[in-house]
């Protein structure tokens, strides 16, 4: 009962994963696929026909002068035979090919769409863990386990369909020669495919998941190597490292040889299986052969009827890995799929910084307002009733109101600050301080819309309209126009034309970039040519492409010296007229100069008023000048 409850659900996953695609464009491959599949499982049936002839007009040593018609009937049908199996490769890859850019294309949006990636890798924070413990990388499971299965469920279809034909063909001829060969096949499939599936079901399908998560971990732990290759060589981590990935490879191993250990057991069961039926045609008709009732043509025929009908009764036996194999990419799929759509709806109910799904309404003094649906929601959470997502409206200036601030883990909502207030006119530069993992960064988050745990109500311009610059750059891989232009696309020509371009990162001392690297050369990995400061400088180039009305700095100008921080400072200062807010958190006194404010959390922690103007601050704090 436990196996049929499973091939159910195992069913219900494949066809919500299949679908899909049928809302598409696979008519015209399904059709295909079925064209062929039909017309080479006739071939064989005709081929069968006249290995049956050909065998008679031997037997009967030319008798007749059939023998040359025996022949030439059969060399008619294989020069039809040959190209019709020669396009099987051709029609079921083109199927392979548009199903895979489908399925890929629907999960990579998915998963980009809504920051949906974001909380994915928040969720993973929560368990303290690279990844989830249902999903894990994500990148495996849209790039390798789509392609296989695809590409499995497209070959077994088409296994499974050109079975079912031929073996409606040679059950009706096998019938003709005798209908109790055919009984017995039916009852002997039915009960081996039980047995299998009984046996290796519950093992091998899971046992194929754990093996592609596993061998993902390895290949993981190898991409991480590659990517913070200065900082082991600095550290000479390499013997860690290779004890790390070692320890991967082993477990991947060991479920190889686990595998392996099923894997004869399944190959020991499914050679008896198809071994010991192979008697039983012609110990059933020899004596009417012997007796003169029948052909040596025909025992040659239902010997091929038989083997062709019990290879198609039994595929699930035969195929029992590949089924497992593709069960298993399929069971990844379907985690991933259902996750995303489980982040996707919680985001539509509950979450919220993002124009898609947000109500609007006016205020009263006619300004523009979204009110996300989160806005609205109550929710129970650790057994307390509380509204628990943080309120953000579009405004012009930036504005906090009585905001609380939760870390995003659902699992332990942890209190990071609590009760911030804080208005911003324009030309106001406010310098957030405190000290080591008080919140500053949690606080930029919530600001930029990346955490709304929590309570209060966040005033600010569209998330558009600001721009967020960490410690630590985020360089896409590209030319030196598309670093100057992220997270907008290199596309509108005479708006970010070349000598403007050229012109902003004279601004920011790395002129010298264009000469060494050009603006336009593509596929330049710029977090590994520059050194963290330039970086930074480059990332100041944004704020002069994009022009935006708040610029928010985690730290941003940490790696620079003195000179290009004062630099960096007074371009943002000459933006729109001297108009363009400055938040930034730093540690550095350098920093104090160029702010006119300070929110200080040591002191909001303490009780104190947390806002005030940089001259006060500096009363209390003289050695920060
Ligand atoms: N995703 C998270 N889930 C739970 N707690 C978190 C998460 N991210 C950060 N925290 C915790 O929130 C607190 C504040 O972190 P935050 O990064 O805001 O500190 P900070 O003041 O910017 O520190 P620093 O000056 O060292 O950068 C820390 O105790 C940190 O461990």
């Amino acid at each position: 009962m436990q196996q049929v409850k499973s091939g159910f659900e195992n069913a219900k996953k494949l066809f919500s994963l299949v679908k899909p695609f049928f809302r598409e464009r696979a008519y015209f491959h399904l059709t295909c696929l079925l064209i062929l599949g039909t017309t080479q499982s006739s071939v064989v049936v005709y081929l069968s026909y006249a290995q049956r002839m050909l065998t008679d007009t031997l037997q009967s040593k030319d008798e007749g002068g059939a023998f040359q018609a025996a022949i030439n009937n059969f060399l008619y049908l294989l020069i039809f035979a040959i190209p019709v199996f020669g396009l099987n490769d051709f029609i079921s890859s083109g199927a392979y090919v548009s199903w895979r850019d489908f399925v890929s294309k629907e999960m990579i949006s998915l998963y980009l769409r809504n920051r949906n990636y974001y909380k994915m890798y928040l969720r993973s924070q929560e368990s303290g863990k690279l990844d989830t413990d249902e999903i894990d990388n994500p990148d495996q499971r849209i790039c390798v386990d789509v392609a296989t299965f695809c590409r499995s469920f497209i070959d077994l279809f088409m296994l499974f369909f050109n079975s079912f034909v031929k073996m409606v063909s040679f059950v009706a001829i096998l019938w003709t020669i005798e209908p109790w060969l055919v009984v017995f096949l039916g009852l002997y499939s039915l009960a081996g495919s039980s047995v299998v599936g009984h046996i290796f079901g519950g093992k091998m399908i899971p046992l194929q998941d754990n093996l592609r998560r596993k061998e993902a971990d390895t290949r993981f732990s190898m991409v991480r190597v590659r990517e913070n290759a200065e900082a082991i060589a600095f550290y000479s981590g390499e013997d860690l490292e290779e004890k790390e990935i070692l320890r991967r490879l082993q477990q991947t191993m060991e479920l190889q040889r686990t595998k392996r250990g099923s894997k004869s057991i399944l190959n020991l069961f499914q050679n008896s299986y198809s071994y010991l039926t192979w008697l039983i045609p012609v110990l059933v008709l020899y004596p009417r052969f012997f007796q003169g009732k029948m052909e040596y043509g025909a025992i040659f025929q239902a010997q091929i009827a038989f083997n062709t009908i019990l290879s198609s009764l039994s595929l699930v036996i035969s195929q029992f890995d590949s089924i497992s194999f593709l069960l298993g990419a399929g069971n990844r799929i379907y985690q991933f799929d259902r996750e995303l759509q489980r982040i996707e709806n919680d985001y539509r109910f509950n979450d919220g910084p993002n124009q898609d799904h947000v109500t609007e309404e006016t205020t009263q003094e006619g300004t523009l307002h979204r009110r996300f649906a989160a806005d609205r929601s109550q929710k129970k959470d650790g057994g307390q009733t509380q509204t628990d997502r943080i309120r953000f409206v579009t405004s012009e200036r930036v504005k906090l109101i009585g905001v609380t601030v939760m870390a995003p883990s659902s699992l332990k909502r942890t209190i990071i600050l609590s009760d911030v207030n804080l208005e911003l006119q324009g030309k106001q530069r406010l310098l957030i301080v405190g000290r080591s993992g008080i919140g500053k960064s949690s606080l930029l988050r919530v600001l930029c819309g990346l955490w709304n745990h929590g309570r209060g109500t966040v005033e600010r311009p569209e998330l558009g309209d600001m721009l967020f610059l960490p410690q630590k750059p985020y360089m896409p891989i590209g030319s030196l126009r598309q670093q100057l232009l992220y997270p907008r696309e290199d596309k509108n020509e005479e708006h970010y034309d070349d000598q403007v371009l050229e012109k902003v990162l004279e601004r920011v001392g790395l002129s010298q970039l264009v000469t060494r690297h050009g603006l336009r050369t593509q596929d330049l990995d710029f977090s590994k040519i520059l050194s963290v400061g330039e970086q930074q400088r480059l990332a100041i180039g944004r704020v002069l492409v994009i022009k935006p009305s708040v610029v928010v700095m985690d730290e941003a100008t940490s790696a620079m010296d003195i000179a290009n921080e004062k630099n960096v400072y007074e371009i943002i200062g000459s933006l729109r007229d001297g108009e363009t807010s400055i938040i930034s958190v730093g540690h550095r006194k350098t920093l104090v100069q160029f702010h006119t404010h300070v929110l200080d959390l040591d002191r909001h922690e303490k009780g104190g008023e947390a806002l005030r103007t940089m001259e006060d601050y500096l009363k209390e704090h003289p050695m920060q000048q």
